[in-house]
Order: C-alpha cells, then sequence, then structure tokens
C-alpha cells in the first residue's frame, strides 16, 4: 500500500484542532510536527478513504485551507519521517529524539524513538502531557500498562522510571512491531500484545496509562478500571477540554477520584485514582 502525505497549511489556524479531530475518526494519524501555520500532518490512508477525508475537511470549517498532496511508496515513508522528526524535550527532564541526534546524557531520561508508522514522538500534545504525568508519577516496582501504546514511548519512560513490569497494548500491528524494536532501541524490557481492552483481565496493574481517543475510553474506561489495583492510577488523553465531563463522570462512576488535569492547547490529560 501507498501512503498519501497530506501538509496542511490553515488560516486562521483555530480551526485545525476540529478538523484534527475529525480526521482522526477518519485515518490513522502517522505523525505531526507543529509549524507556523498549523501542523504538518503525515496521514497513512489508502486511495479509497480519501474522498471521505477531503469531505471532513470541507464540512467542518470556512476556514481557508491549502494542502498538498504526495502520494508516497511505503519504502520512502521512513526517510520522509526522519527528514521532519526533531528532538523534543519535557519539562527538562525527559529528551525525546531519534538514533541520528546528538545524546544529551545530564538529562535524566533520554528515549529514542523511531516511529516509522506509529504514533509516538512527543511533538503531539496528548503524548506530551502524559510524558509530563509520568515524569510526576512514582513508578518504582510499579506493575504498568500502556494501552494503546504506538511506539511504546510512554512504557519505555515508565521502565526507565522503575517500573517492575510494564505491557504495551495496540491494535495496530505496526505498532506492536515498532514498540518492539523501541523497547530493544533503549534497553527496556517490555511486553506488547496486540489487541484491545477485551484482552484484559489476566492481571493487574498499578499504573494505566491510555492516550487514544473520547469515545473508546468512554467504552473501555470500566474495563481499565476492573483491572487497575486499589491505590493505582489511570492516565487518560487523547482527549479535548470539551471531553473533560463526561470522562470524570465516566471515572467517578466506576469508583475512581479524579486528582488532576493538565492542558496544552486545547488537549488535556487527566489523572485518577483508584481508592
Ligand atoms: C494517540 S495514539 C497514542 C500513542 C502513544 N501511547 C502516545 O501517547 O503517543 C493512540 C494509539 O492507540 C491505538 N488504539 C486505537 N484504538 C485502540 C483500542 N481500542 N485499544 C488499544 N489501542 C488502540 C492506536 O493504534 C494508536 O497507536
Amino acid at each position: 500500500m501507498n501512503y498519501i502525505e497530506y501538509r496542511f497549511s490553515i488560516s486562521p489556524v483555530e480551526p485545525w484542532r476540529e478538523i484534527l479531530m475529525a480526521l482522526l475518526a477518519e485515518v490513522e494519524f502517522e505523525s505531526f510536527v507543529d509549524t507556523e501555520n498549523g501542523m504538518d500532518a503525515y496521514v497513512k490512508a489508502d486511495l479509497e478513504d480519501e474522498k471521505s477525508i477531503l469531505e471532513q475537511i470541507q464540512s467542518i470549517s470556512e476556514a481557508k485551507i491549502e494542502f498538498e498532496r504526495k502520494e508516497i511508496e511505503q519504502e520512502n515513508w521512513n526517510a520522509q519521517w526522519e527528514s521532519n522528526f526533531q528532538p523534543i524535550m519535557v519539562k527538562d527532564q525527559c529528551y525525546i529524539r531519534a538514533e541520528f541526534h546528538e545524546p544529551k546524557p545530564e538529562i535524566p531520561f533520554e528515549i529514542i524513538i523511531q516511529p516509522k508508522m506509529s504514533f509516538g514522538t512527543g511533538h503531539h500534545e496528548t503524548t506530551h502531557l502524559m510524558v509530563e504525568f509520568i515524569l510526576e508519577t512514582d513508578f518504582t516496582g510499579k506493575d504498568t500498562l500502556d494501552m494503546g501504546c504506538g511506539t511504546s514511548i510512554l512504557a519505555i519512560l515508565a521502565k526507565m522510571k522503575g517500573a517492575a513490569y510494564t505491557e504495551g497494548i495496540d491494535i495496530d500491528e505496526w505498532s506492536v512491531e515498532n514498540s518492539i524494536e523501541n523497547a530493544a532501541r533503549n534497553q527496556v524490557e517490555m511486553t506488547v500484545k496486540l489487541g484491545d481492552a477485551e484482552i484484559l483481565g489476566y492481571r493487574n496493574f498499578d499504573v494505566i496509562m491510555a492516550n487514544i481517543q473520547r469515545n473508546i475510553l468512554m467504552d473501555d474506561i470500566p474495563k481499565y478500571i476492573k483491572v487497575l489495583n486499589f491505590g493505582g492510577e489511570l492516565l487518560l488523553s487523547g482527549l479535548m477540554e470539551h471531553d473533560f465531563e463526561d470522562i470524570k463522570k465516566k471515572c467517578e462512576e466506576n469508583g475512581l477520584n479524579f486528582v488532576s488535569k493538565k492542558q496544552r492547547n486545547e488537549w488535556i490529560a487527566l489523572k485518577f485514582i483508584k481508592n
């Protein structure tokens, strides 16, 4: 399969977030890079999906949207990504880079990611917020789950912070393969599984992280809570500001207490505890 790359330039920038959410429902985003005008989005879609992507964009926005569209052969995808990937620092404590960037040994946590076709480089707000939460969380000796692991960036950081057992689960085969590669790249031991919340139930966790999206989380939160130990924490993202009340209510109905919220632009991440 070939891939379609869309490089968006939107003015004014504001409707961009809604467009992004609509697109997320349609296609799988591969990576995002913030730019001055909005964001470069690298989208994996087959040619049949394309009509609906364009219809979605046009139905949402009255803004001026310009985009370049390029078909990229699968084997060129990595080169395309590499030329756009900039290292990123979170809270002066976690440096996320590719193999070809200079290391920063003075930074406490350094993660090397080659995302290939998977989501999770730290550039997107939701990953950034989850990394911030993880930096503040005690993982020592804890069993952790990264649901919707993508590149497994979150699982790798949890393990670097002392987690005893770390598992990543994703519905996407590319992400499972990529997670295994990234774990090896960072010399981190973790278990990676293909699946969704239906495969939970075989063990419990002390910290569950899930950066997916609102509708999936609304369905799956009760399943996560069932396998969360008492005293355990649930970290959620893939959410926008207006999702806050619904997600909070869902968690509280299922026995969690709200702890805190983080926000970058319209994106939020939430922390809950099971008491
Ligand atoms: C927004 S990405 C997050 C990746 C990474 N954890 C991060 O924080 O950057 C969401 C990931 O969830 C996966 N996913 C989507 N629906 C899922 C589901 N129902 N169960 C598990 N994973 C799912 C996608 O394949 C994707 O890799």
